[in-house]
């Protein structure tokens, strides 16, 4: 039997299987830990180094003892203190000249200057941040101009191999390649405005061909180069993307003294990529085979050919049958196969140990990156020797697949006929105009009516209190009261600083979507499953498993609390089921159409259950629609109708005078802003600081009618803006917006932030508020 034989091809690289990347936070957020502790100041430069230093070795020792071979390339070294974009553009020397003093005599900066660039401080606006293709993971947004000087300013890529090695393990370099570097990139302030990253792709190219040589002299064997860019469709023509990748790989292939090249293609299909990279004289290739069709008509012969079978970025257990049948057909086309992971493990927890909660049945469908590692390492003995040798993992997981699928909440009838009931109308609301007019009436708003997102600080007390009650040190009642009192004094906040309309400030949520995780039906969650989103910020990606309902409702009771306080409307808070899957690990058995409606459903009895209880306004927050729009653009489409659908079926119950808003993170909604539209909020917040409201002459343009709120404060750094700033940024919105459309609000919620920021912050946006009205 053909499939069920070794492959006879010349041995591939990394025989024994590899990964794209590990988990860089540690097991027990022990970076997070060490950063924070850091910029706070209570530990120095050298113990963040140490706890740095520590952390990698535990990581190629646990991979090692997974089964990833210590001596031929197979254990990546992907390490990072914060994000592997901002190491590429230390590396390179390309900071924005305003970090210019940060850096010294050689270009390098200490990591004090590197949490500056990343975070901001003082006078320094940091680096932009957003998602990294269709991830929750921000990436800090490289600033380039005909200025940049590329130059080799780092030598902690070449050191950290060194490192690994000096301990005995020839490990993988991995780094950002030149084209996703570039095209993740944009224009710097002082460039023209018709100049575009991409035109310096020869200067920084030759400062690639300086780093392989370093990693070359180090002894490092293979470089992995991620380029999930050739994955997307970008803005720039097709064809110039394939013209230059051929440039650039044929230029890195021609380098004399390197390491040898695996091309990394995580997040999709390299599609018609894949036969330039195949010729451009690399010697591996990582193909995404989880999200990626299987490639055929290319000639892969004479390249080691990593088969991502197992899906980087979600953490079902591997179909190994399925995996091992993808792995077969790709050796088809010539190559030197093995297995690897579809992307970097950075995505997923990093174990299930810990997790004996979830109970044997869930444990059994699941693998976080400890499993993948061992998944991987599975399949690629099963390549190598045949099914027989790992007959019983085969068996295992056949075994636990079959139970989750005959598994009763994963069909259950009632939420099945409600939702084939769903008719056109339940997403439909009367028009804008109409509610408009309802709502003016009932809520009388000023024009630059003054919100913020929803959540305030959440103070380590707050986190303390949760923790307790977990443990079960604190009763149900007193911690009622705790938040209560939270959000007594959130309230009384809000009205001494004079805003218009208020929030409750979210106390009681240990995460925007995993708060409802606990309470929905479907769903469940980690204790420590826990997943970088930025920097030090992590998440604990909640597990939606079967289908969705709401036993009861989720918010009401703290909403209405809030409401008792005040006689100016407190908005009531909900995520939208885009958001709810985006930031869960969502089952992948049934279209994610079907499960947002369900999400959906839920969603729109709490809004009944808001409105009944006489909250007024009620926000559903999308900050992840932009996020899940596909990289290609034949699938677009489809996403934006159903996941449009899905939030107007869980808002559009609401009654006319009823003001739904929506709240979006991130800047580039040019492309998505029909869906915005669609969404057919009365009022949409956006992100807009970090960018000096880029987006809103598109928005104009667009000829929106609905209001909107465009961030005047960047939450995401420790910057207090001053009123002047805000008042600049209000006076340029209003050149895009009429006034009586406008709101005023930061860019996002305020739960990283502490009070002395929050509130002096604030001040200074009533005060901007008040100076442009
Ligand atoms: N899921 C999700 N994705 C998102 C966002 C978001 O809000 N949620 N926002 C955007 C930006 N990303 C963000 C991601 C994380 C955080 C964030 O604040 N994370 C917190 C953790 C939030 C949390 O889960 N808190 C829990 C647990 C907190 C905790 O660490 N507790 C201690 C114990 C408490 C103590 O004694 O201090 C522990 O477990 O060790 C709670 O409050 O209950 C952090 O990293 O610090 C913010 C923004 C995009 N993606
Ligand atoms: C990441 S979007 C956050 C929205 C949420 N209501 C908050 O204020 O935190
Ligand atoms: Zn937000």
């Amino acid at each position: 039997m053909s499939d069920n034989t070794p492959v006879a091809a010349p041995a591939p690289a990394f025989a024994g299987g590899t990964i794209l990347g590990y988990p860089r936070i540690g097991r027990n957020r022990e970076l997070k830990k060490a950063l924070e502790s850091f910029w706070k100041g209570t530990t120095t430069e050298a113990d963040l180094e140490a706890t740095a230093k520590e952390l990698r070795a535990f990581t190629r020792g646990q991979m090692a003892g997974l089964g990833l071979a210590k001596d031929d390339s197979s254990i990546p070294s992907n390490f990072s203190f914060y994000d592997h974009v901002l190491d590429a553009s230390v590396t390179f020397g390309a900071i924005p000249t305003r970090f210019k003093g940060l850096r010294a005599a050689d270009g390098s900066v200490d990591l004090a200057g590197y949490s500056t660039i990343a975070r901001g401080e003082g006078a320094h606006a940091p680096l932009e941040m957003t998602k990294w293709f269709d991830s929750n993971y921000h990436y800090l947004v490289p600033e380039i101009g005909p200025e940049t000087v590329f130059a080799l300013s780092s030598t902690r890529w070449v050191d950290e191999f060194v490192e690994a090695k000096d301990a005995g393990y020839l490990t993988r370099p991995v780094i950002t390649g030149p084209l996703t570097y570039l095209h993740l990139a944009k224009p710097s302030d002082d460039a023209p405005h018709d100049f575009a990253p991409i035109e310096r792709l020869d200067d920084l190219v030759a400062v690639y061909v300086e780093l392989l040589g370093a990693f070359k002299a180090a002894g490092a064997e293979w470089v992995q180069i991620d380029e999930p860019v050739l994955v997307a469709d970008i803005d720039a023509p097709h064809a110039d993307l394939l013209s230059q990748a051929e440039h650039v790989y044929a230029a890195l292939a021609a380098v004399e003294a390197r390491p040898q090249i695996l091309l990394a293609a995580p997040m999709g299909g390299l599609e018609d990529a894949l036969p330039v990279i195949a010729a451009s004289g690399v010697e591996g290739v990582a193909l995404d085979l989880v999200r990626g069709t299987l490639p055929t008509d290319v000639d892969l012969a004479g390249l080691t050919v990593v088969a991502g079978v197992v899906d980087g970025h979600n953490i079902w257990r591997t179909d190994l049958d399925k995996a091992l049948v993808k792995a077969r057909a790709v050796a088809e086309l010539g190559g030197a196969v093995t297995v690897g992971t579809s992307t970097s493990l950075f995505h997923v927890p990093h174990t299930l140990k810990g997790e004996e909660h979830l109970g044997a049945e869930l444990l059994s469908w699941l693998a976080f990156a400890d499993e993948k590692v061992a998944e991987v390492v599975t399949l690629a003995t099963a390549l190598r020797e045949g099914d027989d040798a790992v007959a019983d993992s085969l068996a295992e997981a056949r075994a636990a697949l079959a139970d989750r699928a005959a598994h009763p909440g994963t069909n259950r009838a009632d939420v099945r006929d409600r939702l084939a009931a769903v008719t056109p109308e339940d997403r439909d609301r009367t028009s804008y105009a109409v509610r408009a007019a309802a709502q003016e009436e009932r809520f009388h708003l000023p024009e630059l009516a003054t919100t913020t997102i929803g959540s305030f600080p959440q103070t380590p007390e707050i986190r303390k209190a949760r923790a307790a009650w977990a443990k079960g040190d604190l009763t149900d009642a007193d911690y009622e009261q705790a938040m209560k009192d939270e959000i007594a004094s959130v309230v009384e906040l809000q009205e001494d600083l004079g805003l218009d309309v208020l929030v409750h400030g979210e106390a009681e949520r240990n995460d925007m979507v995993q708060y409802f995780a606990e309470l929905l039906d479907g769903f469940s969650v980690t204790k420590n499953g826990w997943v970088q989103s930025y920097g030090s910020r992590c998440t604990r990606p909640s597990i939606l498993w079967g289908d969705v309902a709401r036993p009861q409702p989720m918010t009401v009771r703290w909403a209405t609390y809030a409401q008792s306080l005040s006689t100016k409307p407190v908005k009531g808070m909900l995520t939208g089921p885009v958001t709810i899957l985006a930031w869960s690990f969502v089952r992948d058995d049934q279209p994610l159409a079907v499960t947002a409606d369900q999400v959906g459903l839920a969603l729109r009895d709490e809004v009944t259950d808001l409105e009944a209880a006489g909250i007024g306004i009620i926000q559903v927050d999308e900050p992840a629609l932009r996020e899940l729009l596909p990289l290609r653009r034949r699938d677009q489409a489809a996403y934006l109708e159903w996941s449009v659908g899905s939030f107007r079926l869980s808002t559009a119950g609401a009654k006319d005078d009823t003001q739904v808003h929506t709240h979006l993170c991130y800047s580039e909604f040019g492309e998505i802003i029909d869906a915005i539209d669609g969404l057919d909020a009365d009022v949409t917040s956006i992100e807009a600081a970090r960018s000096r409201m880029e987006v809103l002459p598109a928005i104009r343009s667009h000829g929106y009618e609905r209001q909107i709120g465009p961030g005047v404060w960047d939450i995401h750094s420790p910057r207090i803006p001053s009123t002047q700033e805000m008042t600049e940024l209000l006076t340029l919105a209003k050149e895009s917006i009429s006034g009586r459309q406008l709101w005023v609000n930061p860019d996002c919620g305020l739960k990283t932030r502490g009070y002395r920021e929050t509130v002096a912050s604030l001040e200074n946006l009533v005060a901007a508020t008040k100076a442009v009205r």
